[in-house]
Formats: C-alpha cells, structure tokens, sequence
C-alpha cells in the first residue's frame, strides 16, 4: 500500500509583464504563475506533482484553496483512490462546504485541478509510464470508471462512452506508433502577443515560417486597425496557405465581436477565439452563425463539463478549447473529449501559460489515439516560454508534440526554479522589490 502522507503547496511566479509574453487585449500584463502542489508518499521516491496555471496575483487564492482541500487527500492510499476514481473525484468535488463556493468553478475547482492533476502523475509514475501511455493502455471499462457522468448523461451517457472507446481499441496501435513516429501537429501563439511591435512580430513569424509551423494565432480586441495592421503583417509573412487564427480574450459583446471580424475577415481567419463572455453560450452560437465562414473556438475558460454540454448543445462552438487546469483534473477533461468527439467538435486544447503544454500533450494523444482517431482540424496549442523549468520539458518537432517518454505527467519543475521563483521571497522578486 502507498499512503500519501503530506500534501505541500508552492507559490510560483514569473515574471513575464516585464517582456508582455503572453499580453492580450483582457490581460495586458500577465506574470505567468502556477500554485505548485506536491504529494509525498510512504513509498521510497514516489512523488506526485501537479499544478494549476495563473496568471499573478490570482494565485495565493488558489493556494488557499489547495490548502482547504488537503483533509480530502493525505492519509489516503494510491490503490484506494485508483480501484476508483471516479468515485474518487465526486468525493473529492462534493465536500458541502467547499462546494458552496464553487460548484465546479473557480478558485476552488482551480485548485482541485492541481491537487488531481497531481494524483495522475503519481498513479503514471508508480507504474513507470507517462500519463497519456497510462490512459491508452487501460481498457474501456477502466476509464470509464475513472470518470463522473454526473449532469451530463442527457448528453453522454456511460454506455455510450464505452461504446466510443471500444470502436477504435482495435486500432489503437497503429496511432500510437504514428504520433511516436510524427507527433501530435501543433500551432504557435508565440508572434501573436498584443504587447508585442510590429518588428518583432514580423521576426517572429518569420522564424516560425522557417521552423516549420504551419498555424499561427495573433491577438486581437485592441485597437480594430492596429489589428487589422498586425494581421497585415503575419499573412505578408506566412503568406495565403498557412492557417491563421484571432484571440479577442473575450473583450467584445456580441455584436462588436460580429463587427469586428468582419472587417478582420479579409486576412481570412480560420477561428475567432473568445469572441465574447466565456459565460455566454448564446452569444457564441449567435456570433457563429452571423460570422458564417470563421470558425468559434472557446474553452479556456469554460470551467467544467456541464458549460461545454451546453457550448456542444447548442452548436455554438467548431473547436473545444480545453484547458487541463480550468476543468477539475484529467477526469473531467476527458468526459468532455468523449462529448466533443460524439458532437463531431474537434478538440484544440488551450496551452503555453507554465505548464500547460507539458500538460495537454498527453491529453491530445490520448485523444487521437483513443477517442476522436481523427486528426482533421485538430492542432495543439505551443508557446515557447518557461519550459526551462521544468524536469520534462516539451519536445517540438518540425511544428509537432513528440511524445513524452518519462513517467508521469511531464509537470515536475526544477528544485532551483521553484526555488528562485517563489513568491515573494525566491531571488527573482527580491532582486525586484
Ligand atoms: C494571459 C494568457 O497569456 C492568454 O493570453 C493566453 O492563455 C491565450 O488566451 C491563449 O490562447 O494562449
Ligand atoms: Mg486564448
């Protein structure tokens, strides 16, 4: 038996206003941040890490949140929770008092995100494979257990979801040497930031022209010709065949967003993300059926599975941007790759910030190679900041996520890093203040 004995949350921030990485029209300064949870165990060098991604001072709320959950987690044991985990999870996101500032939403299912993510590393590394190997290599009935269907059933129902799986479990290894030979196809945010001048935009998606990135996203919801500007620049740049993509970061109301990329629709935009309100389901069915051509992609913050039901019921969405921290934990994200896969919604996970790509390079596999077996329209998100950081970091090839080989979920951060970067005291802030 492996009992988690202690459950420890770290305050990670980086200092990433200072260069506007990651700058768009809502979040004009962002200090790319991470509450960074850690479960030891009784069990000699078994660890289990997670995070849950901010953007600064967001972040000492999620870590009081973590701290609140900790009851719900140390003194069990790993056999206990994986014999079953979806009962796990609903135990775990039901605690009456700590629900009541959720339900599934927010700071607390923020944190649930980290502590869960963090049991998935732990169960991938205590049998030595990497998570998306893990996930692969359970039967139907296995993952299945693993998921809460709770108030999605009139979408999706268990049985239903069996059935998905076991139609391409034959199969399934022919997939998985494609994405060992080729990997998972990606696209850059990296040129796009909105803090960014137009010299080094037109650098960057050069560079990434010739590193073989075939998808490109800029920032959008500033000034409508300055976008038009910047727009201007990338499709010089990336020329007509590459595919680009506009990130409003939810700045517009319905009708401004419908304006907006009309004017924007010259440079031919594959998708506007986050037109609007995350909230907003009906306005993003409205501005995709008024937009017509230009594709509606949200998800980065649509904070659990029922959103994304009503997103995919009411067809308001052509790409499902999960994010793997928003959700509650891999078992919620998975229950809305199989939604996605049944509504025909390609999923394109949102990613960069810290660690997220390091993330949702398992989740993608998993996806390709179990649920949806299907690549068309599909391309992971990349940004190629603070991977440094981390013990596993993401390897990109010719503009595609190789496979991650080590055991676990790829999220464990260097003891000098967290060290250095931990807030307000690790040398990175003092040398600031
Ligand atoms: C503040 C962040 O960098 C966001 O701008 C970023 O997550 C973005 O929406 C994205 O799609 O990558
Ligand atoms: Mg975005």
């Amino acid at each position: 038996m492996t009992t988690i004995t202690t459950l420890s949350v770290r305050d990670i921030r980086f200092p990433t206003s200072r260069s506007l990485d990651g700058s768009d029209a809502m979040n004009a300064s962002p200090d790319y941040s991470a509450t960074y949870v850690t479960l030891e165990t009784d069990a000699p060098g078994l660890t289990g890490h997670g995070l849950t991604f901010t953007i600064g001072r967001g972040n000492e709320i999620c870590v009081t949140a973590v701290n609140a959950l900790k009851p719900l987690i140390v003194g069990k044991t790993l056999e206990a929770i994986v014999a079953d985990m979806g009962a796990f999870w609903r135990a775990f996101t039901s605690d009456s008092q700590l629900r009541w500032i959720g339900p599934d939403k927010g700071a607390i299912h923020l944190a649930t995100a980290a502590v869960i993510n963090a049991v998935w590393d732990l169960w991938a590394k205590s049998v030595g494979k990497p998570v998306w190997k893990l996930l692969v290599d359970m039967s139907p009935e296995e993952l299945v257990r693993c998921l809460d269907f709770r108030y999605v059933t009139d979408a999706i129902t268990p049985y239903e979801a069996l059935a998905m799986l076991h139609r391409h479990a034959k199969t399934k290894s022919l997939r998985e040497k494609e994405m060992l030979d080729h990997g998972y196809p990606a696209y850059t945010t990296s040129a796009g930031w909105l803090g960014y001048d137009d010299d080094k935009i037109r650098r960057l998606a050069r560079e990434g022209v010739a590193q073989g990135w075939t998808h490109f996203k800029q920032k959008v919801g500033g000034n409508l010709e300055e976008d038009v500007r910047r727009a201007r620049i990338l499709r010089e740049e990336i020329g007509e065949n590459l595919k680009l993509m506009m990130d409003a970061n939810q700045v517009w109301d319905v009708d401004e967003a419908v304006a907006n990329m009309r004017r924007l629709a010259e440079f031919d935009p594959w998708w506007i993300e986050e037109p609007t309100s995350p909230d907003d389901v009906l306005g993003h069915a409205a501005i995709r059926r008024r937009l017509g051509s230009i594709g509606v992609a949200t998800g980065e913050h649509c904070h659990n599975r029922v959103m994304f039901k009503q997103l995919l019921q009411a067809n308001a969405i052509d790409f499902c941007q999960i994010d793997s921290c928003r959700l509650g934990g891999l078992n919620e994200v998975i229950v809305v790759l199989l939604m996605a896969a049944k509504f025909g919604v390609p999923v394109c996970p949102h990613a960069g910030g810290v660690g997220l790509c390091e993330y949702v390079q398992h989740i993608s596999l998993f996806d390709y190679i179990c649920v949806s077996a299907s690549l068309e329209n599909r391309v992971l998100e990349y940004v190629d900041h603070l991977h440094e950081h981390f013990i596993d970091p993401v390897v990109i090839r010719n503009g595609h996520y190789m496979p991650p080989q080590r055991a676990g979920y790829s999220i464990e951060m260097l003891g000098a890093s967290l060290d250095t970067y931990h807030f307000p005291d690790g040398e990175a802030w003092r040398r600031s203040s």
